[in-house]
């Protein structure tokens, strides 16, 4: 786990071996801690290097071992011992030096970076804090403001900006273990006492108190209820009026608080939820690690509207050539202007230049006859698809892979109007497509591997979470969030304000409730969505709109408002109002509440107290409900994927975990038992009804999240 070898005679070289990032795991702290012994007592040894194999320094503590009790021996000390060693120690990083593994580049006396290297303390992104030292040594190294910054934000920085900040001494474009061999040998004799980190006083601010405020406020507004961005600041105020043992004593508290809190074990969970969902699978047995996805180099997308433009600027700023397809000279004019905005500010932004001469814009789609794979991104409607569908399978060469962007069509249906169904999948991107990160692809039943790895390929290549899903109606995200808008909608009914709902929901961690995101993204898309599927229309009677449709309870307040043109923010009215079209400041509307008054008082219906948990079940119950039923339908194949999905799509909040991972917190037991309530009250709500898969998992002793997979295997599988 640690190789030893004296080189140039009198420098130990010890290197991490424990691949793929080199974690602190126990037997990686046990040889670090064997390999410091060795080399402090052979009279040889005249100075220590620390470098990781395989070019990467180290990724941190080993974050599988956080769940389990401490083995092997615990990091502090053995860090301790590396810092206050007689003879010097310089790290060599190359890659990462994260978490840990940067606590570990601390207490070395030197260290030096490789030019491409990354280094950072992420640990408030696992819920934690840096807490080998790393709150206290970094203040003591770079003074309040950085460390706070970086500590708290959890953000890498490059090997350049350590340089600048006084974190590294030297930056390689060189092999940085042979040039930190060369620095040890010059180390030597050199008085070590003021390269010991923990010894440095750490530089005081005199407004910080201020400073420290300002950092809580801008969290608290940042990630409402996340526990450990505040920790994280209770840290670096340590460094800054503790001695250095006290300090760590304070950080070892903290984390504990952290540890015990659950948001600690929520955070994790994403990480690893994250990488899982990149292991897809099919029935056939194809997966992520037996099929080749194919290299794209040239694509097309069609259609220049709001999607349309972020999925062309997502595929150029990653050297895919583009050619964007409108059908009218005047949009295609429109959307070239805007395209071409979006990738300047976008370089810009990242200090690089656009790469605008990948970009081709025509009204023809014949141009589109050599590209590897297209992207329809038209409007919203099967007939208009199957067209475009039509015409592609015409004129692109038979191998081009054709792909839709529909957030919930059928996508084999699209796949039945062409001559190449095995090449056709969804690729469900999210608004606005260039910044969301989430991509859903959409595996049709004829879908090839090939094809399904190669959306996955290019989303990962443009920087998405691609997370592989079923060909159902709104496929993952949008099936389960039509419940989620319905339960928000029927407490309206029932004698909530949307003012009311969002709070709760707000409070539970979401950055906008369900009424203020709908304003943000258009009350209009939804009701035309109501308006296609039959369920509102011309024939519904305004005066009188029924409460049930289609069979079951229909809230029809939404028609409601968009019968009056209010179609949030863009129209400056919606759920809330604005001063003006365009505005985001929401203030409660007189006229929404008289709207709701008038309507509970047209159908008899009495207006109760709803508390914020009845909020939050209802909501947010009924949402996992659907998830374990898209489980059951085999349209997703794990509970991770769900939750990467509403992470990643909707910002469900990271410290929750997801809504699966959600409500195991809350106990299987419990859901099931309140959705069984919520179901009594409200027969004619079918997505109250508890699902047969949540109910087999309470039978089954409602077992960890990542388990559940055991219980779905004999379920069929769509993907
Ligand atoms: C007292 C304690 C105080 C210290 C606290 C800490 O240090 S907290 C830690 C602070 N450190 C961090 O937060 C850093 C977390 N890690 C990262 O940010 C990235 O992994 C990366 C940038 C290091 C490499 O990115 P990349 O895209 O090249 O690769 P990739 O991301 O796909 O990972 C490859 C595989 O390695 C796995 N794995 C990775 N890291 C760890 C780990 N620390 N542990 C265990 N496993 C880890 C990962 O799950 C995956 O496994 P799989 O699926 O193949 O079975």
């Amino acid at each position: 786990m640690a190789r030893y070898e004296l080189v140039k005679r009198s420098v130990a070289l010890i290197t991490l071996t424990n691949p793929p990032v080199n974690a602190l795991s126990s037997p990686v702290r046990h040889a670090i801690a064997k390999s410091m012994e060795r080399a402090l007592s052979d009279p040889k040894v005249t100075a220590v290097v620390i470098c990781g194999e395989n070019g990467r320094f180290c990724g941190g503590a080993d974050i599988r071992e956080f769940a389990g009790p401490l083995r092997g021996p615990p990091l502090i000390p053995v860090l301790d011992a590396i810092e206050a060693g007689r003879k010097p120690v310089v790290a060599a990083i190359e890659g990462v030096a994260l978490g840990g593994g940067f606590e570990l580049a601390l207490v070395c006396h030197y260290r030096i970076a490789h030019s491409k290297a990354r280094l950072g303390l992420p640990e408030v992104t696992l819920g934690i804090l840096p807490a080998a030292g790393g709150s206290q040594r970094l203040p003591r190294l770079i003074g309040i403001p950085a460390a706070l910054e970086l500590i708290t934000t959890g953000r890498h920085i490059s090997a350049q900006e350590a340089l600048k900040l006084g974190i590294v001494d030297q930056v390689t474009d060189q092999n940085a273990c042979e040039m930190a061999v060369e620095f040890a040998l010059k180390s030597v004799g050199k008085p070590l006492s003021s390269r010991r980190v923990s010894m440095l006083t750490t530089p005081c601010p005199p407004d910080l108190d201020a400073l420290l405020e300002a950092a809580t406020m801008q969290v608290k507004k940042k990630a409402r209820g996340v526990m450990a961005p505040l920790a994280c600041i209770q840290a670096v105020r340590a460094a800054a009026t503790m001695p250095f043992s006290k300090g760590m004593k304070r950080e070892s508290e903290l984390m504990t608080t952290l540890f015990n809190s659950g948001q600690a074990q929520a955070f994790q969970y994403c990480f690893f939820a994250q990488r899982t969902a990149g292991k897809w699978t099919l029935p056939s047995g194809a997966q992520w690690n037996n099929s080749k996805p194919r290299e794209i180099r040239s694509a097309a997308v069609i259609g220049l509207g709001t999607m349309g433009r972020g999925i062309v600027v997502s595929l150029a700023r990653v050297g895919i050539s583009v050619i964007a397809v409108e059908s009218e000279k005047k949009l295609l004019e429109n959307g070239r202007q805007m395209v071409i905005g979006m990738l300047e500010r976008d370089a810009k932004r990242r200090g690089v230049s656009a790469s605008l001469n990948l970009l081709k814009f025509t009204l023809s789609l014949q141009d589109l006859k050599d590209v590897d794979l297209v992207i329809e991104a038209v409007f919203e409607d099967m007939a208009l698809k199957k067209r475009v569908f039509q015409e592609l399978s015409k004129v692109c060469r038979p191998t081009t892979l054709l792909c839709t962007n529909t957030s919930g069509l059928d996508v084999d249906a699209l796949a039945g109007v062409t001559n190449r169904p095995h090449l056709v999948a969804g690729m469900h991107f999210f608004s606005p497509a260039h910044v969301m990160k989430l991509l859903e692809v959409v595996c049709g039943p004829r879908s090839s591997s090939e094809t399904i790895a190669t959306a996955m390929s290019l989303g990962k290549k443009m920087g998405k979470v691609s997370v592989a899903v079923g060909n159902c109606p709104g496929f993952v995200g949008n099936r389960m969030l039509k419940p989620y808008l319905d339960q928000a909608t029927f407490l309206l009914e029932e004698g909530a304000t949307p003012e009311q709902i969002d709070k709760a929901l707000e409070d539970f961690g979401f950055a906008m409730g369900v009424f203020r995101m709908s304003d943000l993204a258009g009350l209009d898309v939804g009701w035309r969505v109501r308006k296609e599927s039959g369920l509102t229309g011309p024939d519904v009677d305004s005066k009188n709109p029924p409460r049930r449709r289609q069979g079951h309870r229909y809230c029809p307040i939404p028609d409601m408002v968009c019968e009056q043109g209010r179609f949030g923010q863009k129209t400056g009215r919606g759920w809330y109002m604005y001063d003006k079209p365009g505005d985001t400041n929401a203030k409660p509307d007189p006229l929404i509440q008289n709207l709701l008054e008038t309507y509970r008082s047209r159908y008899g219906i009495q207006p109760r107290n709803i508390s914020d948990q009845e909020i939050i079940e209802r909501c947010l119950f009924v949402l996992a409900n659907e998830g374990f039923r898209i489980l059951e339908d085999g349209m997703a194949a794990r509970p991770e994927d769900i939750d990467v999905i509403y992470l990643f799509g909707y910002a469900f909040p990271r410290h929750r975990g997801g809504p699966m991972f959600y409500v195991s917190m809350v106990g299987l037991e419990r859901v099931l038992e309140r959705l069984e309530h919520y179901h009594q009250a409200h027969p004619d709500v079918p997505h109250l009804e508890p699902s047969a898969l949540l109910k087999k998992l309470v039978a089954c002793g409602s077992p960890p999240v990542q388990k559940w997979r055991e219980y779905i295997k004999t379920m069929h599988s769509h993907l």
